[in-house]
């Protein structure tokens, strides 16, 4: 068959495909992944760029597309199709025309982008810690998970946007930031920017206040693929979400990939725009839950094994089975309790696992935690000033109080790294990322962090249940 009949044939079941109900925006981007091969003895040819899509394909479109070849006719002689996977297909190249023929009028097809030559000045903001390899699938993840990976492989192409939802500490930060490094790993070229949505509105008004509108926009726009983090913050603020509205919309135009993660979905956001809510369903809408006990007892484990633990899979069950809601909050217990064993010289045993539990908090509903008992506790047990505590000092003890402020509201909220930082003074998400990275260590090290770190723990702990319960 000659390569226009061919091309002609494909845009035939492409075609078919968006008139089949059954067949979601999600689903047709599958399909305009494929590139069409040839036919041979009644079966055409298509080639997909990665494993992944031809698992989708198979599970999810193999009926619709056999409707479609069914619906060609017996003139065309092709009664089934067989799948090969090329993972050249998956280096972005020239716009795929043919999915643009076949474009639906109300659909976002998507299209290959054209990635720009890396510039030094471009720098991705990725956390090297969060990368796929050290993300564990379950259950609760799993389809966020495999929307991740086909964003990344095939940037702008799957889903445009890729929105990710869910509860705090559920891993969608760490998926944006694996999504960066896999992208940047297939295309080392690609240009990828990493931003929260706290950062980006700081970014917006310094923009505005110090007249340097031009270099806020090529920072945000002259990039393959946005991560942006909790958009939920963008609530309200109006300027900054024209801002946001204005980049998505540069972006999208351009074939370049935006993913976004939110605590809500876009319909449950409010303080946004229609057009704005609008444009985030445009793509994939993707969940993360509350993971299951096998995913939490795998999730203590990998981390165990990346930090050399000898805990036996008793103790990481035990452990999975008492802390339920969060994953930060598995992480917290598992560098207690390592560090709790390091600083005793004691294995890692159940009895040393009750005692670190009895002082741990576990967050519920009823048991919320405001930064603002931290930083007055803080500031009480170690004799400081808020304005000490919250302020620029760097003297050693001051600077160790302050540290352990940040890693306690990193821990007993779900305070996110940025929104933390502004509470110390407008500090940088890095500084507090820093800080509890120093405090895990530290309390491993020295008894007196550790006891201190436990000792607050108690008493914020204790001042939520008193106001909790009306004691003051
Ligand atoms: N499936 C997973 N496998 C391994 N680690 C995970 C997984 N999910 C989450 N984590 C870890 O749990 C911690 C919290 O995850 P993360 O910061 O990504 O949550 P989040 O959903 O972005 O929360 P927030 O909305 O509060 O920002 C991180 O250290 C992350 O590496």
């Amino acid at each position: 068959m000659e390569d226009d009949d061919l091309r002609l044939t494909w845009s035939k079941i492409l075609t078919a495909l968006t008139q089949d109900p059954g067949v979601t925006a999600p689903l047709y981007g599958f399909a305009s992944l494929i590139e069409p091969k040839g036919i041979m003895a009644g079966t055409i040819y298509l080639e997909v760029p990665n494993d992944f899509t031809r698992s989708m394909i198979e599970q999810r479109l193999r009926t619709p597309l056999l409707i479609a070849i069914g619906l060609l006719g017996i003139d065309a002689k092709i009664t089934t199709f067989a799948i090969v996977v090329n993972p050249d297909l998956g280096a972005p190249s020239a716009p795929d025309e043919l999915a643009l023929e076949a474009e639906p009028e109300n659909r976002n097809p998507p299209t290959a982008p054209t990635i720009m030559a890396a510039s030094p000045e471009t720098e991705s903001r990725l956390n090297p810690k969060y990368n796929f390899d050290s993300f564990v699938i379950g259950s609760s993840n799993r389809f966020a998970h495999a929307a991740a990976v086909a964003v990344a492989e095939a940037p702008a192409k799957a889903y445009n946007p890729l929105f990710i939802y869910g509860d705090s500490g559920l891993g969608k930060t760490h998926l944006l930031h694996a999504i960066g490094h896999y992208a940047q790993s297939l295309y080392p070229t690609i240009r990828v920017r990493y931003v929260s949505s706290e950062e980006f509105t700081n970014d917006f008004i310094n923009s505005i206040a110090n007249n340097r509108g031009a270099a806020f926009q090529s920072r945000y726009r002259n990039i393959d693929i946005l991560l942006i983090d909790d958009i939920q913050f963008l609530q309200g603020k109006a300027e900054t979400q024209e801002a946001f509205f204005h980049t998505f919309n540069t972006l999208h135009d351009h074939n370049k990939q935006v993913v976004i993660t939110s605590d809500l979905p876009p319909k449950h956001l409010t303080g946004f725009e229609d057009r704005m809510r609008t444009r985030f369903e445009w793509g994939l809408i993707t969940d993360v839950h509350t993971p299951d006990l096998e995913t939490r007892i795998a999730i203590l484990r990998k981390k165990a094994e990346r930090e050399k633990l000898t805990a036996s899979d008793d103790i990481l069950e035990f452990i999975a089975s008492k802390v339920t809601s969060n994953i930060r909050e598995l992480e917290g217990t598992l560098i207690r309790v390592t560090a709790f064993a390091t600083l005793n010289r004691e294995p890692i045993n159940l009895s040393l696992v009750q005692t670190v539990l009895k002082d741990l908090i576990t967050l519920d509903e009823d048991n919320i935690i405001a930064p603002v008992d931290i930083i007055n506790n803080t500031a009480d047990y170690f004799r400081l000033g808020i304005d000490e505590l919250t302020g620029t000092s760097r003297a050693q003890a001051i600077a160790t109080a302050r540290q352990i402020a940040m890693y306690l509201c990193r821990e007993m909220t779900n305070l996110s790294l940025p929104k933390i930082g502004q509470l110390f003074g407008g500090r940088d998400h890095t500084t507090v990322m820093h800080a509890c990275k120093k405090i895990a260590e530290l309390m491993k090290e020295r008894r007196s962090i550790y006891n201190q770190v436990t000792e607050l723990t108690t008493r914020i702990k204790q001042g939520t249940a008193y106001a909790h319960n009306g004691i003051h």
